[in-house]
């Protein structure tokens, strides 16, 4: 077995890559390993970039593309859309990036070769840390605009982060294949949305390779290579982490400085450890062992850490008895969304909880903790990036561990300020202080809130509006993006300040069914408010259900209480006693449906006279019902959580 296939059966062996090592092997693109000498590819043939884009607008299809022209993988055989870099099969399905992937390739000019080292993004807006902590090891970015579609909120966000960062950006107009494109008028939104000229923009068609070879020039005639020296003691900057089931943690690199080799014994600046180096090498996209890696290359390194909280991300490692400085760190990730998760049959949990190490392993913004609830028994209560993350998440339990599961309403994290200046962030409803009891030691209840961008065409701008201030947004602005001939080609973009709680339930479905699929939109971190809110329970047959707990901010309790008790309502089936369903807040009920008793026919069967028998027999029925309801517990099944839980 070669060493590349080696590498590539190990991997198929790790769960968390099983189902996606599927799907790849049945591809067979890689051209197999070649023997590259590391110390060939000097700091000034080395271009580290990243290519950033509004979600869709082609980073796949490019980075595919750029990887056929350098023959680092096959040319796709069919004209199926084969993407390469999008690994887990539910990037496959939903033809989204999740997470960050590195690839290496080798171009030559003029007879001399180059090193070009590409990070591929998330588009999505609940992957920004990833975006952010990919641009870290790059010099430059290719900024891909669709040109049917235009700049989008994300193309604004991911171009802040690019820009901020000093990266040399490559301005890039993907799909000009498309009938649709309008590649003048969208250069000229580059042009005033991020002062571009537009004489530096590349028009390619990543789906056809039109223009790509003309990106590949670029990206080494504009991208400034890495400042790195040979001579200085080796640095290397930890960017993104794996994890493999037999070699452990696996760590993407970027050498800042000096040459890492196999043997060598490191450090990290952070966690103090020292390990030795069992294998180093480079992404071809694949992992292909090397000698070493050099001043200015990307790669990763293997050195039997056990624990992926040993691989800190934006941790610096050095050769052990030279140390270095840190470079600056990385902002770690912020759950901005958390929701608990538990399994369907409660004698699962083990597999369960194990299942979702395994897979925090692999995405680290993930945080985890256990919790338990009376109604759904022993689970976890895990931290997300936003929704999206979390149902990328949840499909990938059930995708690749078979999990079963029930994952509650997404919650927020809320901040309990006490009057004795105390404060506690708390992300389960059911620890929610009661604001009713006169004798709280809580001072006040903050909510956090984000600035929000939205970019509509000017047709739908009303309606946006709408649902903005439906959601309880503040500081609404707007400004024209460009000026079309008519209202559907004239874009604006709406900023606004809103609760975070607004946007995590239906926010983007609205977003997208108000404004025809047209309007994109953004969010970023805007702090922590003050805010009126209550904790919401429901009472089955006078029992709170601890899991169906929400926090509702109060000028929306009626509207809330009364759609959950009717959707209640539909979906817990009829008992042999009537079963109240209550939302209340403190001890008050705001909102009441009946569920009426399956009344069992006690009198079937008994046919004809005997009228008093009919009756003792109903009258025994009414006794039973009685009891049931004193001491019955409402069987409250799966699918009714199911139900009531999906959005
Ligand atoms: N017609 C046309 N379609 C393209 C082109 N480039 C990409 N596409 C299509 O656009 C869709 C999105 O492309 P991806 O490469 O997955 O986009 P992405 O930016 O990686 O998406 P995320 O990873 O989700 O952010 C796919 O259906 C591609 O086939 C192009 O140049 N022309």
């Amino acid at each position: 077995m070669n060493i590349l296939w080696q590498n590539v059966y190990l991997r198929a062996l790790r769960p968390s890559n099983y189902s996606a090592f599927r799907t790849f092997s049945t591809s067979s693109r890689f051209n197999g390993p070649r023997s590259l000498r590391m110390e060939e590819f000097a700091p000034d043939v080395i271009r580290n970039f990243s290519i950033i884009a509004h979600i869709d607008h082609g980073k796949s299809t490019l980075a595919d593309r750029l990887l056929e022209l350098t023959k680092t993988i096959k040319k796709k055989e069919t004209g199926k859309n084969e993407q390469v870099l999008d690994k887990l099969k539910v990037e496959r399905e939903r033809g989204i990036t999740v997470k960050a992937q590195t690839a290496s390739m080798v171009h030559s000019i003029n007879g001399k070769s180059h090193l070009l080292n590409l990070i591929d993004t998330p588009g999505h807006v609940d992957f920004a840390w990833e975006v952010s902590r990919s641009l870290a090891a790059c010099q430059g970015a290719l900024l891909l605009v669709d040109a049917s579609q235009g700049v989008q909120a994300q193309s604004i966000s991911v171009f802040h982060i690019a820009k901020e960062r000093g990266l040399t950006i490559i301005p890039v107009l993907n799909k000009i294949d498309l009938p649709a494109a309008q590649p003048e008028l969208i250069a000229a939104q580059m042009q005033s949305t991020f002062g571009i000229n537009p004489a530096e923009i590349l028009s390619i068609s990543a789906k056809t390779g039109k223009g790509v070879e003309a990106v590949l020039q670029a990206v080494i005639d504009r991208i400034p290579s890495p400042q790195s020296k040979s001579n200085a003691p080796a640095k290397a900057f930890l960017f993104d982490s794996l994890y493999d089931r037999y070699r452990g943690v696996i760590s993407l690199v970027n050498i800042q400085d000096g040459i890492l080799r196999k043997g060598d014994k490191i450090a990290s600046c952070h966690t103090r450890k020292r390990y030795e180096i069992a294998e180093i090498g480079i992404m071809y996209p694949e992992e292909v062992p090397t000698d070493m890696l050099c001043p200015g290359q990307v790669g990763y390194i293997a050195c039997n850490m056990k624990e992926s909280s040993e691989a800190h991300i934006g941790d610096t490692l050095h050769r052990v008895g030279e140390p270095v400085p840190p470079m600056p760190g990385f902002k770690p990730s912020k759950a901005m969304v958390y929701a608990g998760i538990f399994p369907v049959d409660s004698s699962d949990f083990p597999k369960l909880e194990e299942s979702i190490k395994r897979l925090t392993l692999t995405d680290r913004s993930v945080t985890f903790q256990r919790e338990s609830s009376s109604a759904l028994g022993q689970g976890t209560r895990l931290g997300f990036l936003g929704t999206l993350h979390m149902d990328v998440f949840r499909q990938r339990l059930e995708d690749e561990y078979d999990a079963n599961i029930i994952i509650t309403a997404p919650t927020v994290p809320y901040k309990v300020l006490y009057r004795d200046g105390t404060e506690k962030s708390i992300s389960n409803p059911t620890e929610f202080p009661d604001m009713s009891d006169s004798t709280t030691k809580v001072r006040e209840i903050q909510e956090p809130i984000v600035k929000a961008s939205i970019i509509v065409p000017e047709e739908y701008f009303g309606d946006m509006m709408e649902l903005c201030y439906s959601r309880r947004a503040e500081e609404l602005d707007h400004r024209y993006l460009d000026t079309g001939s008519d209202a559907s080609s004239s874009r604006v973009i709406l900023t606004c300040v809103m609760p975070l709680s607004e946007i995590v339930t239906d926010f983007f479905d609205q977003l997208k069914s108000r404004s025809s699929g047209f309007a994109s939109f953004d969010y970023e971190d805007a702090g922590y408010q003050k805010s009126d809110l209550a904790k919401m329970v429901f009472l089955l047959n006078g029992k709170p259900v601890d899991a169906l707990a929400l926090i509702v901010h109060r000028s929306a309790q009626d509207t809330i209480s009364r759609t959950w008790v009717k959707k209640l309502h539909k979906v817990i089936p009829r008992q042999l006693f009537e079963v109240p369903i209550q939302a209340a807040i403190g001890k008050k009920v705001i909102a009441r449906e009946t569920l009426s008793a399956n009344r069992a026919d006690v009198t079937a069967g008994l046919y004809g006279g005997h009228y008093e028998r009919k009756l003792k027999h109903l009258e025994n029925q009414k006794e039973g019902k009685k009891r049931l309801k004193r001491i019955g517990t409402v069987d409250l099944p799966q699918e009714a959580f199911f139900d009531i839980l999906k959005r």
